[in-house]
Protein backbone atom coordinates (compact mmCIF):
# COMPACT_ATOMS: atom_id res chain seq x y z
CA UNK A 1 0.00 0.00 0.00
CA UNK A 2 1.32 3.46 -0.79
CA UNK A 3 1.52 5.87 2.10
CA UNK A 4 -1.96 7.42 2.11
CA UNK A 5 -0.77 10.39 4.18
CA UNK A 6 1.10 11.62 1.15
CA UNK A 7 -2.16 12.36 -0.63
CA UNK A 8 -2.80 15.27 1.73
CA UNK A 9 -0.11 17.84 0.96
CA UNK A 10 1.95 19.70 3.54
CA UNK A 11 2.18 23.37 2.61
CA UNK A 12 4.79 25.61 4.21
CA UNK A 13 3.51 29.15 4.84
CA UNK A 14 6.90 30.49 5.93
CA UNK A 15 7.49 32.66 2.91
CA UNK A 16 3.92 33.80 2.32
CA UNK A 17 4.42 37.08 4.18
CA UNK A 18 8.08 37.62 3.38
CA UNK A 19 8.66 35.94 0.04
CA UNK A 20 8.79 37.48 -3.40
CA UNK A 21 5.87 37.33 -5.80
CA UNK A 22 6.89 33.99 -7.24
CA UNK A 23 7.17 32.36 -3.81
CA UNK A 24 3.77 33.73 -2.77
CA UNK A 25 2.17 32.55 -5.99
CA UNK A 26 3.64 29.07 -5.53
CA UNK A 27 1.96 28.83 -2.12
CA UNK A 28 -1.33 30.13 -3.57
CA UNK A 29 -1.18 27.54 -6.37
CA UNK A 30 -0.55 24.70 -3.93
CA UNK A 31 -3.39 25.81 -1.66
CA UNK A 32 -5.70 26.02 -4.67
CA UNK A 33 -4.78 22.55 -5.83
CA UNK A 34 -5.24 21.02 -2.36
CA UNK A 35 -8.63 22.67 -1.78
CA UNK A 36 -9.81 21.93 -5.29
CA UNK A 37 -8.78 18.29 -5.37
CA UNK A 38 -8.87 17.11 -1.75
CA UNK A 39 -10.36 19.78 0.53
CA UNK A 40 -7.68 18.97 3.11
CA UNK A 41 -4.09 20.11 3.65
CA UNK A 42 -1.52 20.33 6.40
CA UNK A 43 0.12 23.69 6.96
CA UNK A 44 3.45 24.25 8.60
CA UNK A 45 5.10 27.42 9.85
CA UNK A 46 1.67 28.88 10.51
CA UNK A 47 3.18 31.21 13.09
CA UNK A 48 1.17 29.82 16.01
CA UNK A 49 3.10 29.03 19.18
CA UNK A 50 3.13 25.29 19.89
CA UNK A 51 3.45 26.17 23.59
CA UNK A 52 0.14 28.05 23.42
CA UNK A 53 -1.64 25.10 21.83
CA UNK A 54 -0.10 22.73 24.36
CA UNK A 55 -1.45 24.95 27.14
CA UNK A 56 -4.89 24.88 25.56
CA UNK A 57 -4.79 21.08 25.47
CA UNK A 58 -3.91 21.11 29.19
CA UNK A 59 -6.87 23.37 29.99
CA UNK A 60 -9.07 21.14 27.86
CA UNK A 61 -8.02 18.06 29.87
CA UNK A 62 -8.70 19.92 33.11
CA UNK A 63 -12.14 20.97 31.93
CA UNK A 64 -13.21 17.50 30.77
CA UNK A 65 -11.92 16.01 34.06
CA UNK A 66 -14.51 18.04 35.97
CA UNK A 67 -17.57 16.18 37.28
CA UNK A 68 -20.46 16.04 34.83
CA UNK A 69 -22.62 18.35 36.99
CA UNK A 70 -19.98 21.06 36.77
CA UNK A 71 -19.71 20.72 32.98
CA UNK A 72 -23.48 20.79 32.69
CA UNK A 73 -23.55 24.13 34.49
CA UNK A 74 -22.48 25.59 31.18
CA UNK A 75 -24.40 23.21 28.92
CA UNK A 76 -24.90 24.03 25.24
CA UNK A 77 -28.46 25.37 24.99
CA UNK A 78 -29.39 26.31 21.47
CA UNK A 79 -28.23 26.69 17.90
CA UNK A 80 -28.29 30.45 17.87
CA UNK A 81 -25.72 30.71 20.70
CA UNK A 82 -23.88 27.51 19.82
CA UNK A 83 -21.67 27.72 22.89
CA UNK A 84 -21.16 25.61 25.99
CA UNK A 85 -20.71 21.98 26.95
CA UNK A 86 -22.02 19.17 24.74
CA UNK A 87 -22.21 15.80 26.50
CA UNK A 88 -21.28 12.35 25.25
CA UNK A 89 -23.59 10.98 22.52
CA UNK A 90 -25.51 14.28 22.34
CA UNK A 91 -24.32 15.14 18.85
CA UNK A 92 -24.71 12.96 15.78
CA UNK A 93 -22.46 14.24 13.05
CA UNK A 94 -23.86 11.44 10.95
CA UNK A 95 -27.60 11.61 11.73
CA UNK A 96 -28.12 8.03 10.47
CA UNK A 97 -25.88 6.61 13.22
CA UNK A 98 -25.92 6.53 17.06
CA UNK A 99 -24.57 9.59 18.95
CA UNK A 100 -20.86 10.39 18.77
CA UNK A 101 -18.59 9.02 21.50
CA UNK A 102 -17.22 12.43 22.37
CA UNK A 103 -17.83 15.47 24.54
CA UNK A 104 -17.10 19.03 23.52
CA UNK A 105 -16.84 22.58 24.75
CA UNK A 106 -17.84 25.20 22.17
CA UNK A 107 -16.45 28.68 22.72
CA UNK A 108 -17.12 31.90 20.88
CA UNK A 109 -15.68 35.35 21.50
CA UNK A 110 -18.52 36.31 23.81
CA UNK A 111 -18.42 33.17 25.93
CA UNK A 112 -14.63 33.36 26.28
CA UNK A 113 -14.89 36.97 27.45
CA UNK A 114 -17.89 36.64 29.73
CA UNK A 115 -17.95 33.21 31.30
CA UNK A 116 -17.25 33.61 35.03
CA UNK A 117 -16.65 29.86 35.40
CA UNK A 118 -13.36 29.95 33.54
CA UNK A 119 -10.10 30.68 35.37
CA UNK A 120 -8.08 33.71 34.35
CA UNK A 121 -5.44 31.39 32.86
CA UNK A 122 -7.99 29.48 30.82
CA UNK A 123 -9.58 32.72 29.68
CA UNK A 124 -6.32 34.26 28.47
CA UNK A 125 -5.11 31.02 26.86
CA UNK A 126 -8.40 30.63 24.96
CA UNK A 127 -8.36 34.26 23.88
CA UNK A 128 -4.75 34.12 22.68
CA UNK A 129 -5.44 30.88 20.81
CA UNK A 130 -8.50 32.48 19.23
CA UNK A 131 -6.44 35.47 18.04
CA UNK A 132 -3.72 33.20 16.65
CA UNK A 133 -6.31 31.11 14.79
CA UNK A 134 -7.86 34.26 13.30
CA UNK A 135 -4.43 35.32 12.03
CA UNK A 136 -3.92 31.95 10.37
CA UNK A 137 -7.38 31.79 8.82
CA UNK A 138 -6.95 35.35 7.52
CA UNK A 139 -3.78 34.26 5.71
CA UNK A 140 -5.56 31.25 4.24
CA UNK A 141 -8.54 33.39 3.23
CA UNK A 142 -6.13 35.72 1.47
CA UNK A 143 -4.56 32.84 -0.44
CA UNK A 144 -8.09 31.72 -1.45
CA UNK A 145 -8.93 35.16 -2.82
CA UNK A 146 -5.63 35.31 -4.72
CA UNK A 147 -6.25 31.84 -6.11
CA UNK A 148 -9.71 32.86 -7.32
CA UNK A 149 -8.42 36.18 -8.65
CA UNK A 150 -10.80 38.32 -6.63
CA UNK A 151 -9.77 41.26 -4.39
CA UNK A 152 -7.28 39.93 -1.83
CA UNK A 153 -9.32 41.11 1.15
CA UNK A 154 -12.69 39.83 -0.11
CA UNK A 155 -12.99 36.84 2.23
CA UNK A 156 -11.20 38.53 5.13
CA UNK A 157 -13.73 41.40 5.04
CA UNK A 158 -16.57 38.87 5.10
CA UNK A 159 -15.15 37.24 8.24
CA UNK A 160 -14.28 40.32 10.30
CA UNK A 161 -17.14 39.92 12.78
CA UNK A 162 -15.34 36.80 14.09
CA UNK A 163 -18.44 34.58 14.16
CA UNK A 164 -16.14 31.60 14.60
CA UNK A 165 -16.26 28.71 17.08
CA UNK A 166 -13.31 27.34 19.01
CA UNK A 167 -14.13 23.79 19.99
CA UNK A 168 -12.34 21.63 22.53
CA UNK A 169 -13.03 17.94 21.99
CA UNK A 170 -12.53 14.90 24.20
CA UNK A 171 -13.10 11.34 23.03
CA UNK A 172 -13.20 9.26 26.23
CA UNK A 173 -11.57 5.86 26.59
CA UNK A 174 -13.89 3.06 25.57
CA UNK A 175 -14.91 0.81 28.46
CA UNK A 176 -17.32 -1.30 26.40
CA UNK A 177 -17.80 -2.05 22.71
CA UNK A 178 -19.55 0.73 20.80
CA UNK A 179 -23.11 0.39 19.46
CA UNK A 180 -23.56 -0.79 15.90
CA UNK A 181 -22.28 1.96 13.59
CA UNK A 182 -21.09 4.15 16.47
CA UNK A 183 -17.78 5.98 16.09
CA UNK A 184 -15.94 8.81 17.85
CA UNK A 185 -17.21 11.35 15.32
CA UNK A 186 -19.62 10.32 12.58
CA UNK A 187 -18.85 11.01 8.94
CA UNK A 188 -19.64 14.61 8.03
CA UNK A 189 -18.37 17.68 6.27
CA UNK A 190 -17.80 20.91 8.20
CA UNK A 191 -20.32 23.73 7.91
CA UNK A 192 -18.26 26.90 7.66
CA UNK A 193 -15.55 28.26 5.42
CA UNK A 194 -12.34 26.81 6.87
CA UNK A 195 -11.54 24.52 9.81
CA UNK A 196 -8.18 24.39 11.61
CA UNK A 197 -7.61 21.16 13.49
CA UNK A 198 -5.05 20.36 16.19
CA UNK A 199 -4.96 16.75 17.34
CA UNK A 200 -3.00 14.57 19.75
CA UNK A 201 -1.19 11.42 18.62
CA UNK A 202 -3.96 8.88 19.27
CA UNK A 203 -5.15 8.97 15.66
CA UNK A 204 -8.46 7.98 14.14
CA UNK A 205 -9.16 10.97 11.88
CA UNK A 206 -10.01 9.71 8.39
CA UNK A 207 -10.74 11.62 5.20
CA UNK A 208 -12.79 10.32 2.28
CA UNK A 209 -11.13 10.51 -1.11
CA UNK A 210 -13.05 11.23 -4.32
CA UNK A 211 -13.25 7.52 -5.07
CA UNK A 212 -14.83 6.79 -1.71
CA UNK A 213 -11.90 5.26 0.17
CA UNK A 214 -11.02 6.44 3.66
CA UNK A 215 -7.45 7.54 4.28
CA UNK A 216 -5.82 8.34 7.61
CA UNK A 217 -4.99 11.94 8.45
CA UNK A 218 -2.70 11.46 11.46
CA UNK A 219 -1.05 14.20 13.48
CA UNK A 220 2.17 15.41 11.86
CA UNK A 221 4.39 17.31 14.33
CA UNK A 222 4.40 21.10 13.95
CA UNK A 223 1.59 21.16 11.42
CA UNK A 224 -2.09 22.02 11.54
CA UNK A 225 -4.76 20.32 9.47
CA UNK A 226 -6.84 22.72 7.39
CA UNK A 227 -10.01 21.77 5.56
CA UNK A 228 -12.55 23.69 3.54
CA UNK A 229 -16.17 23.57 4.69
CA UNK A 230 -19.60 23.55 3.07
CA UNK A 231 -20.07 27.31 2.92
CA UNK A 232 -16.77 27.71 1.07
CA UNK A 233 -17.88 24.95 -1.28
CA UNK A 234 -21.18 26.79 -1.92
CA UNK A 235 -19.46 30.15 -2.34
CA UNK A 236 -17.05 28.73 -4.91
CA UNK A 237 -19.60 26.46 -6.62
CA UNK A 238 -17.43 23.42 -5.77
CA UNK A 239 -14.17 24.91 -7.01
CA UNK A 240 -13.07 24.30 -3.40
CA UNK A 241 -14.51 21.09 -2.04
CA UNK A 242 -15.82 20.24 1.38
CA UNK A 243 -14.72 16.71 2.08
CA UNK A 244 -16.27 14.12 4.36
CA UNK A 245 -14.25 13.02 7.34
CA UNK A 246 -14.81 11.08 10.57
CA UNK A 247 -13.02 9.93 13.70
CA UNK A 248 -12.85 6.15 13.91
CA UNK A 249 -12.35 4.13 17.07
CA UNK A 250 -8.83 2.67 17.21
CA UNK A 251 -8.82 -1.09 16.94
CA UNK A 252 -5.82 -1.51 19.26
CA UNK A 253 -4.92 -0.52 22.82
CA UNK A 254 -5.41 3.14 21.94
CA UNK A 255 -9.16 2.70 22.17
CA UNK A 256 -8.66 2.54 25.93
CA UNK A 257 -7.04 5.99 25.91
CA UNK A 258 -8.60 9.42 25.71
CA UNK A 259 -8.20 11.34 22.48
CA UNK A 260 -8.15 15.15 22.52
CA UNK A 261 -8.45 17.53 19.61
CA UNK A 262 -9.13 21.23 19.13
CA UNK A 263 -11.01 22.62 16.14
CA UNK A 264 -11.32 26.24 15.09
CA UNK A 265 -14.36 26.62 12.83
CA UNK A 266 -13.93 29.79 10.83
CA UNK A 267 -17.28 31.26 9.78
CA UNK A 268 -18.35 34.14 7.56
CA UNK A 269 -20.15 37.05 9.23
CA UNK A 270 -23.77 36.23 10.13
CA UNK A 271 -25.17 38.58 7.49
CA UNK A 272 -22.83 37.53 4.69
CA UNK A 273 -24.90 36.34 1.74
CA UNK A 274 -23.12 33.30 0.43
CA UNK A 275 -23.88 33.22 -3.28
CA UNK A 276 -21.80 31.74 -6.07
CA UNK A 277 -18.82 34.01 -6.79
CA UNK A 278 -19.07 35.44 -10.33
CA UNK A 279 -15.83 33.78 -11.45
CA UNK A 280 -17.04 30.36 -10.28
CA UNK A 281 -20.15 30.09 -12.47
CA UNK A 282 -18.73 30.73 -15.89
CA UNK A 283 -18.08 27.06 -16.74
CA UNK A 284 -21.09 25.64 -14.90
CA UNK A 285 -24.30 27.09 -13.52
CA UNK A 286 -24.55 28.05 -9.86
CA UNK A 287 -25.55 24.93 -7.91
CA UNK A 288 -27.07 26.61 -4.86
CA UNK A 289 -29.31 29.56 -4.12
CA UNK A 290 -27.89 32.38 -2.02
CA UNK A 291 -28.16 31.95 1.78
CA UNK A 292 -27.01 34.00 4.75
CA UNK A 293 -24.17 32.41 6.69
CA UNK A 294 -26.18 32.50 9.93
CA UNK A 295 -29.26 30.78 8.45
CA UNK A 296 -27.06 28.12 6.94
CA UNK A 297 -25.24 27.40 10.21
CA UNK A 298 -28.47 27.16 12.19
CA UNK A 299 -30.00 24.75 9.70
CA UNK A 300 -26.95 22.48 9.89
CA UNK A 301 -26.78 22.55 13.70
CA UNK A 302 -30.48 21.69 13.91
CA UNK A 303 -29.82 18.54 11.92
CA UNK A 304 -27.11 17.25 14.27
CA UNK A 305 -28.41 18.03 17.80
O1 LIG B 1 -11.49 15.48 16.36
C1 LIG B 1 -11.17 15.49 15.18
O2 LIG B 1 -10.06 15.10 14.81
C2 LIG B 1 -12.13 15.93 14.12
C3 LIG B 1 -13.38 16.58 14.65
C4 LIG B 1 -14.27 17.08 13.56
O3 LIG B 1 -14.15 16.71 12.42
C5 LIG B 1 -15.31 18.08 13.86
O4 LIG B 1 -15.58 18.34 15.06
O5 LIG B 1 -15.88 18.65 12.92
FE1 LIG C 1 -15.22 18.02 11.11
Amino acid sequence: MTNPVLQIPIIDLQTFATGDELERQTIVDRVYQACHEIGFLYIKNSGISSHLIQQLFTHSQQFFNLPLEAKNQIAWLDESHNSGYVGIERERLDPKQPGDLKEALNLNLKSIAQNPDFSTEFHSCALNSWKACVQITDIILQTFAMALQIPEDFFIANHNAQAHTLRLLHYPPLEQPPKQGQVRAGEHSDYGSITLLFQDDIGGLEVQTKNGEWIAAPAIPDTIIVNTGDLMQRWTNHVFCSTKHRVAIPTDEKMKRSRYSIAFFCHPNDDTEVACLPGCCTDRVAMYPSISAKDYLISRLQATY
